[in-house]
Parts: structure tokens; sequence; C-alpha cells
């Protein structure tokens, strides 16, 4: 693959880390599988429209597409789901959004989604979920619902290590386990797919210590972290006391009656910020029952996947459930749902989630009042009851428009 599809945008300049954001940034932005070519086009639309607002011509975004996914294997050919140049320009660009992208269940391609925050060693997965007034929950008082999931973005057995049952890999990785490390517990070892699931001490101290100080930045009460420890202990066991090891060491917390909770006042406002844990299952009920309980989240990949969409459920749903895949060089900007193919190119779907995605772009970049625009927006969209099919169904005395008449909606409203 030499071809080059992507065009570097006129009068742009590249957002280089450790230095001041230029007032005409390029961005590489990927369209998206399914519903992506719904809502990248809006999400556009809206954020030039904040930017303007807010800034009256002297600050523009430099949109520069690049390619991954169903469009990219359309112009670079049928095997090229991510060329090298889309990963290059997003490590050059440094600042990036993304619309979904398919992945096949059972065979097929691995997770495109999963690849970039990989290579990219995006290890952050920041999903934060909070209420907008006016939207449909399914809770008495969603607006006890405030938290931020920081889900680890690396490892985990979201990582894709593992053989398809029959392989040469299958059997031979059983082998393994069975002649060399004694294990007798495989139920059924014949004709068995067979995973690994990594949880390292580095890759958890990392995201614990973005969690924590997440915390103190934002002034939040609690870090839980959000495990299956008693069952899978040398992993997501290993997930909960290096967490806490950490808050210790680098943080300075000191046990509360005893451990293993533990708090440390916050060196910016004086408070106490209190370091504690729960078993993923009875988290998920506790979110349900007892939201105002809990403030970021820390956990590793998988529950992270499913703790973003059970919460996001908490204030809307996923077509409202902004995230960003952030490492300590790049950010890459996408919302938590995926390409509800059902609804591709209907423009019905609710833009909300990758407009949110790039309204935590443009606070990354420091362009607050533009985010503060799109949020002000969207509230007002919301509170006359100007929403997409997905909020309509269950609001009384709503409109329901397109994806696109959202878009326009808030625009009017900023
Ligand atoms: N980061 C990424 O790129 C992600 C990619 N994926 C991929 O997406 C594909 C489809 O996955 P699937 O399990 O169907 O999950 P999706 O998130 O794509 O869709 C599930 C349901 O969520 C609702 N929904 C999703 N997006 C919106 C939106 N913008 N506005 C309103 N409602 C929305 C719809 O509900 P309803 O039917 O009730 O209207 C939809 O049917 C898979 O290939 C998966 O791997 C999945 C998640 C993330
Ligand atoms: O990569 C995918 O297809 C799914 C990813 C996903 O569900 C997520 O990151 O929330
Ligand atoms: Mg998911």
């Amino acid at each position: 693959m030499s071809s080059s599809f992507i065009k570097v945008p006129a009068g742009g300049q590249k957002i280089i880390p450790g230095q001041a954001v230029p007032d005409n940034p390029i961005i590489p932005f990927i369209e998206g599988d399914g519903i992506g070519v719904d809502i990248t086009p809006v999400m556009i639309k809206v954020i030039d429209a904040a930017v303007e607002k807010a800034y009256g011509g002297k600050k523009k975004i430099h949109w520069m597409e690049v390619y991954a996914g169903e469009k990219s294997t359309q112009l670079y050919g049928p095997d090229e789901w991510l060329p090298k140049e889309t990963f290059d320009a997003l490590k050059e660009y440094s600042v990036s959004i993304k619309g979904p992208m398919t992945t096949p269940v059972g065979g097929g391609i691995r997770s495109l989604n999963v690849a970039l925050r990989q290579e990219l060693d995006l290890y952050q997965c920041l999903r934060p979920v909070r209420y907008f007034k006016g939207v449909p929950s399914p809770l008495k008082d969603p607006t006890k619902t405030d938290m931020a999931i920081f889900r680890e973005n690396t490892e985990d057995i979201y990582a894709g290590i593992e053989w398809q049952a029959d392989s040469d890999g299958a059997v031979k990785v059983i082998k393994f386990l069975q002649d060399e490390m004694g294990v007798r517990k495989i139920r059924f070892p014949e004709h068995c797919g067979i995973g690994i699931k990594p949880v390292s001490v580095e890759g958890t101290s990392r995201l614990v210590r973005a969690a924590i100080r997440h915390a103190i930045d934002n002034d939040r009460k609690s870090v839980t972290l959000v495990h299956k420890g008693n069952i899978m202990k040398f992993t997501e066991g290993l997930f909960r006391d290096v967490g806490y090891k950490l808050a210790q060491t680098e943080f300075g917390a000191q046990p509360i009656d005893g451990g293993p909770w533990c708090s440390f006042k916050n060196p910016n406002t004086g408070r106490e910020i209190v370091i504690k844990d729960a078993i993923a299952d009875a988290f998920l009920q506790q979110i349900l029952l007892r939201p105002a309980e809990y403030d970021v989240i820390a956990c590793c990949n998988l529950n992270g996947d499913y703790i973003s969409d059970a919460l996001a459920a908490q204030v809307g749903g996923i077509g409202i459930a902004p995230g960003a895949n952030i490492s300590d060089k790049y950010a890459c900007f996408e919302a938590t749902h995926g390409t509800a193919p059902k609804y591709a190119g209907l423009d019905k779907v609710n833009p909300g989630s990758l407009i949110l995605s790039a309204e935590m772009m443009l606070r990354h970049i420091g362009w607050r009042e533009a985010a503060e625009l799109v949020i002000k927006s969207m509230e007002a969209a919301i509170g006359d009851k100007q929403v997409t099919y997905d909020f309509a169904r269950l609001m009384d005395g709503a409109t329901e428009l397109s994806c696109s008449a959202f878009g326009d909606a808030m625009i009017a409203r900023m």
C-alpha cells in the first residue's frame, strides 16, 4: 500500500504536545462505519458553529479526514482496514476524533477500535456520565448519577489474545496448560477456544494514577476500584491491590479503620478523597440503587465496557454518552456507542454522543468557551423537547427530529 488519500488542509497547523494549541489546529477525523456517515458531519457542523460563535473567526478547526474501517477498504483496497498513513496522521497531529467502527462477532477482523487504542497506547478510556436536565431516564432521580469512568484500555481479555477452538494454537496452549502448568480445570478441553487475560502492575498503575489525579483536579469525593478480584485473583485482584497500594505510596492515602479503604486530603481543596473498591456484579446493582455514592470509577477493560453502557442508560442511553481515549501524548475522542447498523444512513440517530465527545476535545485543547456553548445549546434543545427518536419515544410531548435537524436545533440555540 503506497497510495495516499489524506489531504492536509491548507492554512492549518499541527497541535504539538507540550506546546500552545494554535488557533487553526488540524484535527484528523475518522468518519466511522454505520451511523458514522450520519453523526460525523453533524458533529463537525455543530462544533464549527460553536467555535465561530465563541471566537468570532479568530479560531477555527481545520478538519482533516483520515480513513479506517469500511471506507478505508473502499479507497485503499479490500484488506486495508487501518492504513499506515492513518496511524501516522493520528500520531503526527496528536488530537483526533473518530466515529464508531464495526467489529464482526466470531470470525473476521479483530476490533479496529481496540487496535487503535493499543497501537497509540491510549491507555485511559475516560467516559464521563452525567445527567442533562430533561433527558428521559429509568431512575427516580437521575441527577444523582454523576461519574467519570476510567477504563483501562490496552490490556485484559479485551486485548484479544485468544485461539479458535481446534486451531493449532488452541490445541497447543491447552496442552501446555495441562502438561506443563498442571491445569486440570478445563472442563471440556476438546474443541475448546481459549483466551488469555493480561493485567499488569504497570498498566494498572498508570490507569489508577490518572483516575486519582482526575479526582484531585475535579474535587471528587471518591475513586472506586471496580473488579472481580474474588474470582480472578491474580488479574482483577491485582488491579484492586495495585490500586490501593498506589493510592498509599503516591498520594499518601491512609487506611480507614484498618483498610483496605483508604483516604487522603485533596492537596488543592483540603477535602478528603476516599479510595474504595467494589466487586463488579454488586457494583452494577449499586449504581442503580445508590448512584450518589460513586464519583470516579477505575476498572479493567472489559468491566469498563459493560459499565459504560449500563451507566449511560441511567442518564438517557448511549445516544448521549461521550468518551476519550487518552495517552500521555495523544488523545482520540469517540462516542461510547457503536455503528448501530440498522440506522445507518437514515439521518435518524442521536449525534449527541459524538458531539459531546468533541466537546471533551474542545476542553482538552483549552477551548472552554466553545465547549460551554455546546453544552448550553444541547441543554436548550433538550429543554425545548427537540430531540432525536431515542429520547422522543420516552418523553411526553417531544418533537422527534432527525440527526441533522437536532444538530441544527443546537446551533439555533447557541
Ligand atoms: N467504539 C466503537 O467504535 C464501537 C463499536 N462497536 C461496534 O458497533 C457494532 C454494532 O454494535 P451494537 O452492539 O449493535 O451496539 P451499538 O452501540 O452500535 O447499538 C446498540 C443500540 O444502541 C442504540 N444506539 C446506538 N447508538 C445510538 C445513537 N447514536 N443514537 C441513539 N441510539 C443509539 C440503538 O438502540 P435502539 O435499537 O434501542 O434504537 C442501537 O440499536 C458492532 O460491530 C460493535 O463491535 C460497538 C461499540 C463501540
Ligand atoms: O471495538 C468494538 O467493536 C467494540 C468496542 C466497545 O464496545 C467499546 O469500546 O465500548
Ligand atoms: Mg462498548
